[in-house]
């Protein structure tokens, strides 16, 4: 079963991101995790579309940007022209999150919906059909380095149970605090696609990388779910 690595740059070295991206994936990172924040969905102001376009030309990975903006319907475009292979639009952002989806994908683009930690599971139930991917936050987003909140796992447990029940086609990504010490458990419950900031880029990153792999082969034996 393969599970897949999704460093987030937000803990690279901003001076260095085609560095530091190219040592994460040089070691195995499937994804590269972009975290755009507009400083009113959320309280930090990181990344844009121009960056995007600049780590299109650096890389060939897979890049998985995450949209931590207010509106979606401003942005879309750019961010489907800056060369972006999944496009993530939370639930919680203005605007109707399905016809968001319908167009990331009418671009020919991976569609993905996220939840924030009080976001029910089920609200992501309807829009299953439409994504490539979706998201479950364990942390509040915002912020890289937080503790992953235990109150997810469930909802991890629930739209796995949802996809398998359906047969979705349907990758299923945690966001925040995922470690070493608790990502086993994490793939065991559902997840197949892993976001880890501080603890890929913090420290020796090809490392880091190898670790959360052979972490994840932990988990995928002790699953109860399968791809
Ligand atoms: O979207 C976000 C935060 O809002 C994340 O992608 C974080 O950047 C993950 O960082 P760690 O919790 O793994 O340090
Ligand atoms: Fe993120």
């Amino acid at each position: 079963m393969e599970i897949k690595l999704s460093p987030s740059i937000l803990s690279a070295d901003f001076a260095n991101l085609a560095r530091d991206i190219k040592i994460a994936t040089d070691a195995g990172a499937e994804y590269v995790h972009v975290d755009v924040m507009d400083g009113h969905f959320v309280p930090n102001i990181t990344i844009g579309a121009p960056v995007v376009k600049s780590l299109r030309k650096a890389t060939d990975k897979v890049l998985d940007v995450h949209l931590m903006i207010s509106d979606p319907d401003q942005y879309l475009d750019d961010f489907i022209k800056a060369g972006s292979d999944i496009i993530t639009v939370h639930y919680e952002s203005n605007g109707d999150t399905l016809e968001q989806l319908k167009k990331i994908r009418a671009a020919g683009v991976k569609a993905a919906c996220v939840i924030k930690p009080k976001t029910p599971a089920e609200a992501l139930f309807p829009l299953l059909p439409y994504c490539d991917m979706v998201l479950i936050m364990t942390v509040e987003p915002g912020f890289g380095g937080q503790g992953f909140i235990p109150e997810c796992m469930d909802k991890i447990k629930a739209v796995r149970a949802e996809i398998q029940k359906h047969g979705y086609q349907c990758e299923l990504e945690i966001d925040g605090g995922a470690k070493l010490n608790n990502t086993a458990d994490i793939v065991a419950a559902g997840a197949d696609v892993i976001v880890a900031g501080s603890a890929v880029f913090g420290g020796d990153i090809a490392d880091n990388v190898k670790k959360f792999h052979e972490v994840f082969e932990e988990g995928a034996a002790k699953a109860v779910w399968t791809k």
